[in-house]
């Protein structure tokens, strides 16, 4: 049942007990039962004072996310949480587990806070696209000053207890029972003046140079929140805690408020928080992996040690797995040798911790991996090199290792059938920095078991990674879907557009980096690998613009040619102080060359609004993952959404590539794509999926139904 419970410990101290599992969510009902608790409280002589806290040990986790879809009913937070701080009796807050968003603004609103030391706090609400609207945006720097509270709330991260304690947000913590201590401490200020426990009558201690101090907060959210409102929306909220009286802070505080919830990007980002959760229980067939049984990996292998075999070792380390760390090159493994160790030790520093708890070994031979259970091969992208590793490790594990590939693109079955049980193959596509990215693809090939996918997903849950099942096919789903975006914007190039404007309209969209930017720092040469091995590579003066019967951009092939790798080279599609240069400078030598080849091609070229840009690299992209989605490579738009968000630099307030294209109107998708495929007819990847067409003709169902509808669909063809 959802409510608050109130009861009586020994005839006067009011026990206010949160219970919505799983995190106490201040549902309707649950202010319903806070709000009928304070009645009964003031109501009662015999209740001298008055302690909240959370059932299961969980304080609260906030306002209840999925009561902001529809229409607001029940008790409002703000006066229920002014009828708490207005009480003549003190009110003590217990917390324990969690007190984030309206949870930690109810626990402001009492008189005193005692916490577990295992407690987290925060005001997430910028993370939602939303600001602390129940007066926290007011109370808290009343509390703890200006300068931190605008990192609270500006950032949304959560704190730990002693964090709190010190910046003052918590009277006490306690390793203890704390809800036994909130009750002992209420008892124990019965009587004590409450007035200046009251945090809306306080003043707010603000900085002399108070406008200086919000300037800069709002320069840098700007710059790091590349056009997400909330964050502007917050430092609003705060300027005018700083500088007027509370009662108008707390109406520009609801103001803010309207405009944010109202906002697309609220509405993005709480469809983000949502799929992120539902990405981590399917399999791309519909079926759910999380029923099905797992090992538990405490010892695993790393084949190969280049830059992302290392991330992957450092990050199963720090995920307590044991490592055995394979590299048969004797410099590339002295090279690991020296690295992962300080990586390492990084890693451990930042989660505040004073020894890694995984142990690594190195090896140069792979019979040194016949105890593991579990192997990762991470060698470069060459088919014929892993399917001789894969067989070899069936010989050399014992049997039941869990084999796996840090592919990015290449056929899991292959590699699966070079092995004597192909079952306990699957794909771990990790992102690079693999220790640092929270994104990992789990691909599941035919004839991969549930029991092999559900070991990889918990364990890449294990390492901190947002774990997505996907199917096999080349590409999985990122990088299928990245095809048809850089294809466009090489396309652009050629038809009058510099990597410049490219760049900036990606980055004026919200990408961290434009598409040339970001080539130039994973380097050109990854992708003319997998172009030479599909074929598609010509060398020659005259190269031709169609390959295996569709228009091709021979353009990053020859800037290759040329020596033009990127970073590394100190030459891409930008121009660096020297190779591994990080400052990325237009370069006339690009302007030259672009217009030579068109020159020499007849290509006449044209002003390209940022507009077209956009359209023509987005949709192309989108596109792609509606074919994705009819193909069954992905379960539903939520886990595309999830994978580019976290792998791709997607803006996390524009959802995801599905849910933009919902945002956007299915029908105007398609009415772009079919412009731009008249336009273009020899590019396929333009060509309307005919998923999305369905969905046009359905009334453009919202993005939440349409994993009912796929597989309704799916129902309808097999019929
Ligand atoms: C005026 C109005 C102002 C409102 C301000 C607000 O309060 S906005 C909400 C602020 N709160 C948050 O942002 C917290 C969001 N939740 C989390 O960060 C995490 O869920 C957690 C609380 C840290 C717990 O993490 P954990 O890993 O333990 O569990 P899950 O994340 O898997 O969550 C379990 C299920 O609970 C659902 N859920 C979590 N929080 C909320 C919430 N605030 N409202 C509704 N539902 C919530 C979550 O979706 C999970 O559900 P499943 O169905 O099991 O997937």
């Amino acid at each position: 049942m959802k409510m608050a419970t109130y009861s009586v410990l020994s005839g006067s101290v009011a026990l206010i007990t949160l219970q919505n599992p799983p995190v106490n969510a201040l549902s309707e009902a649950v202010r319903t039962g806070i709000t009928d608790a304070v009645q009964r409280t003031l109501k009662d002589p015999q209740v001298t004072s008055v302690v909240i806290c959370g059932q299961n040990g969980r304080f609260c986790g906030g306002a209840d996310i999925r009561e902001f879809a529809g229409p607001m009913s029940g008790p409002p937070l703000v006066p229920m949480i002014h009828a708490l701080e207005a009480m003549e009796k003190p009110v003590v807050a217990a917390i324990e587990g969690l007190a984030l968003g309206g949870g930690l603004e109810l626990a402001l609103g009492c008189h005193y806070r005692i916490a577990h030391s295992q407690a987290l706090l925060g005001l997430p609400e910028v993370t939602l696209g939303l600001l602390p609207a129940a007066g926290g945006s007011q109370r808290l720097p009343r509390l703890i000053g200006l300068p931190a509270a605008l990192d609270l709330i500006t950032t949304g991260r959560h704190i730990s207890a002693s964090e709190a304690l010190k910046l003052g947000i918590v009277d006490q913590v306690t390793d203890d029972n704390a809800l036994k201590m909130a009750v002992e401490f209420a008892r124990s200020v019965v009587g004590q003046p409450l007035g200046p426990r009251r945090l809306s009558t306080r003043p707010c201690h603000s900085p002399p140079d108070v406008d200086s101090v919000l300037d800069q907060a709002l320069a840098q959210v700007w710059q790091r929140g590349r056009g997400a409102l909330a964050p502007v929306a917050c430092v609003g909220a705060l300027r005018a805690a700083a500088t007027l009286p509370y009662a108008q802070g707390m109406e520009k505080e609801r103001e803010l408020m309207a405009t944010l919830f109202n906002s697309g990007q609220a509405r993005a980002l709480q469809y983000a928080f949502f799929s992120q959760r539902v990405v981590g229980k399917w399999q791309p067939s519909g079926a759910r992996w999380d029923n099905s049984t797992t090992r538990t990996i405490r010892k695993a292998a790393v084949i190969g040690l280049g830059t992302m075999g290392r991330g992957i070792v450092v990050a199963l380390a720090l995920a307590g797995v044991s490592v055995v760390a394979v590299e048969s090159q004797e410099k590339q493994l002295a090279a690991a040798r020296q690295m992962v160790p300080e990586m390492l030790q990084r890693g451990a520093g930042r989660r505040g911790l004073d020894t890694p708890p995984g142990v690594i070994s190195f090896s140069s031979g792979l019979e040194d991996v016949s105890e593991v259970e579990l192997v990762i091969e991470a060698v470069f992208e060459d088919m014929a090199l892993k399917r001789r590793i894969f067989s070899r490790l069936a010989t050399v594990c014992r049997p039941g290792t869990v084999l796996c590939s840090n592919t990015s693109g290449l056929d899991i079955d292959q590699l699966a059938e070079a092995t004597q049980n192909p079952a306990l193959v699957v794909g771990m596509h990790f992102f690079a920095p693999a220790h640092v990215m929270k994104l990992l693809e789990v691909v599941c090939g035919p004839r991969s078991s549930p029991e092999a996918v559900a070991t990889a997903m918990v364990l890449g849950k294990r390492m901190g990674k947002v774990s997505v099942a996907v199917g096999n096919c080349p590409g999985f789903v990122g990088n299928r879907m990245l095809k048809p975006y850089m294809e466009q914007a090489n396309f652009l190039l050629e038809e009058g557009a510099t990597p410049q404007q490219v760049d900036e309209a990606l980055e004026g969209f919200g990408f961290p980096m434009g598409v040339f930017r970001m080539s130039d720092l994973s380097g050109l040469d990854v992708g003319w690998r997998v172009r030479k091995e599909a074929g598609l590579t010509e060398q020659g003066v005259e190269p031709t613009r169609m390959r295996q019967g569709q228009r091709y951009s021979p353009l990053p092939d020859q800037m290759c040619e040329g020596g033009r790798l990127g970073q590394k080279t100190g030459r891409g599609w930008y121009r660096y102080d020297g190779p591994g240069g990080r400052v990325a400078r237009s370069d006339p030598w690009v302007q030259n060359f672009l217009e030579t080849y068109r020159a020499r091609h007849g290509l006449v070229p044209r002003r390209i609004a940022t507009e077209e840009i956009l359209e023509r690299c987005l949709y192309a992209l989108t596109n792609e993952g509606f074919n994705i989605l009819q193909d069954g490579v992905a379960a539903g738009p939520e886990d595309i959404d999830v994978i580019y968000v976290f792998g791709y630099g997607w803006p996390r307030h524009r959802g995801g590539p599905m849910f933009h294209a919902g945002q956007v109107g299915l029908a105007r998708v398609l009415e772009k794509l079919e412009h731009y495929q008249h336009s273009h007819p020899d590019v396929p990847h333009l060509k309307p999926s005919s998923l999305l067409r369905r969905l046009v003709a359905a009334g453009s169902p919202p993005v939440q139904k349409w994993r009912e509808f796929i597989s309704k669909d799916r129902v309808h063809s097999q019929l």
